[in-house]
């Protein structure tokens, strides 16, 4: 088949300034609350790529008027929404189908928990294999009434009820947070979520910013609380402009460090203190990033990242930083094979539990590029610096992994090859084209 490979020769240099696609987890939680709002939103920025479309598609299909404003395939786009308040959504005629993306279909659980209406959310193999139970469990002990395929998707949606609640997450997760907190909003009186870390508060943050009080605080043996009191009976329309998103900004970042002559900017990136994980690391390794904070943008820190090569070195990983850079460790992993000594990553496991398990497949398409990577079950030990030699390796339906992989080969000696690197369109469908224009060698 034409194109089916993505081709990468090593890169002696790289330059340049861009801006990338608005941030994945700020356009889920702007799309859903815009179709949830009074009147008619609009989202500048707002991701347009597989995941995204996910939502958006299923959006339309609850019967929300979407207007995609300039059309192009960028990798973003402006956005208008016209919705019809908390009690808007109608019956959708087939199952909402969230291709892979957990995200969309998380957060829709929440919100779909509390329609009148039957409704079933579903995706594709790969996102029929990822734990449901961790929504599924807790939005039954609200009242909700969902079957699954034994905690799988397909979760199957049936008027119900929806009870005050309180829940103490065994693992951090913004989208089980995020999803109860949505349900929240349809409760009457208050839904409490505690997790033993702080993941990412995007949906507390836009909340707040749409008038919704969110309290949080944090408990010696329960951990961090975020909690609503509902019913809340109107969102106002939305008007937001979104950062840039630091998962993607992640790549061109480690492609800066490990390219021998590199020198690369890149605006209005989101700097949530609980998505800064991997530019902390990266610096604590020696990295030379700048960070050029630039005002809020709609309560969400953001700046510019200025990145020259550097010389790293291996670092330990564990606990809440984990949670801080949780879609980060591909793209770390292939920083690690060139910083000198021994660098470990645990607290981990939720990596096997994503779009692949990201500890066996990181680990062994790096091998094929001759990294010396063991795993364990919670994390990775990465051993450099080693001469990275390229390979014909294997996106395996991830698309974090497929960029990873690319980075990889703009320091591996010969040609490195990607299967199925269109995966990389999920989260970042100008990634090739960026790359190239910021003087790679990438064919495609
Ligand atoms: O809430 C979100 O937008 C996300 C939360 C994280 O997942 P978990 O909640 O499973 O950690 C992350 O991996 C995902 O890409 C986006
Ligand atoms: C894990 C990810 O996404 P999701 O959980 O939404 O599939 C990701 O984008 O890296």
């Amino acid at each position: 088949m034409k194109n089916e490979l993505l081709k990468i020769h090593p890169s002696a240099s790289l330059r340049g300034s861009v801006t990338l696609p608005g941030d994945k987890s700020l356009s889920h939680r702007a799309l859903l609350l815009a179709a949830l709002a009074d009147g008619t939103s609009h989202i500048r920025n707002c991701l347009k790529a597989g995941v995204t479309e996910a939502m958006i598609e299923c959006l339309q299909s609850l019967g929300v008027a979407l207007e995609i404003e300039n059309g192009a395939f960028t990798g973003s786009a402006d956005l208008t929404i016209t919705a019809q308040g908390m009690s808007g959504l109608t019956r959708p005629e087939k199952p909402l189908y969230c291709r892979g993306s957990a995200t969309t279909l998380r957060l829709l659980a929440g919100v779909l928990a509390a329609q009148q209406f039957e409704s079933t959310l579903d995706g594709n193999d790969r996102l029929r294999m990822r734990p449901m139970d961790r929504i599924v469990k807790p939005l039954q002990q609200k009242g909700a009434v969902i079957r699954t395929a034994n905690g799988n998707a397909p979760l199957f949606f049936s008027p119900g009820r929806l009870n005050p609640s309180e829940h103490v997450l065994s693992v951090a997760s913004a989208q089980v947070k995020s999803a109860l907190l949505l349900s929240g909003l349809f409760t009457e009186g208050k839904t409490l979520v505690f997790e033993p870390h702080k993941s990412r508060d995007h949906t507390e943050r836009m909340l707040r910013i749409l008038g919704v009080p969110v309290s949080e605080w944090e408990e010696p043996k329960k951990g961090y609380a975020a909690e609503v009191t509902g019913p809340v009976e109107r969102i106002p329309a939305l008007d937001l402009k979104l950062p840039s998103d630091p998962s993607s900004a992640a790549f061109l970042v480690v492609a800066g460090l490990i390219v021998p002559d590199a020198e690369l900017q890149l605006q209005d990136v989101c700097l949530n203190p609980h998505r800064t994980g991997l530019l902390d690391v990266l610096i604590s390794m020696g990295a030379n990033i700048r960070i050029e904070p630039s005002p809020d943008i709609h309560g969400e820190p953001t700046g510019n990242l200025y990145v020259k090569s550097s010389t790293l070195a291996a670092s330990e990983i564990r606990g809440d930083t984990v949670t801080r850079m949780i879609d980060e460790f591909p793209i770390f992993a292939v920083a690690a094979t060139q910083a000198t000594g021994i660098t470990v990553i645990s607290d981990a496991r939720e990596l096997r539990l994503k779009e692949s398990d990201r500890i066996s497949a990181v680990a062994e398409e790096l091998t094929k590029m001759e990294a010396k990577i063991d795993t364990k079950p919670d994390g990775l030990i990465i051993h450099g610096p080693v001469s990275l030699k390229g390979a014909d390796v294997d996106a395996r339906g991830d698309h974090r992994l497929a960029m990873s992989l690319a980075v990889a080969g703009l320091t591996a000696q010969g040609e490195t090859t990607i299967r199925g690197w269109r995966v990389l369109e999920d989260s970042f469908p100008h990634f090739p084209e960026m790359l190239r224009n910021l003087g790679a060698d990438v064919q495609w």
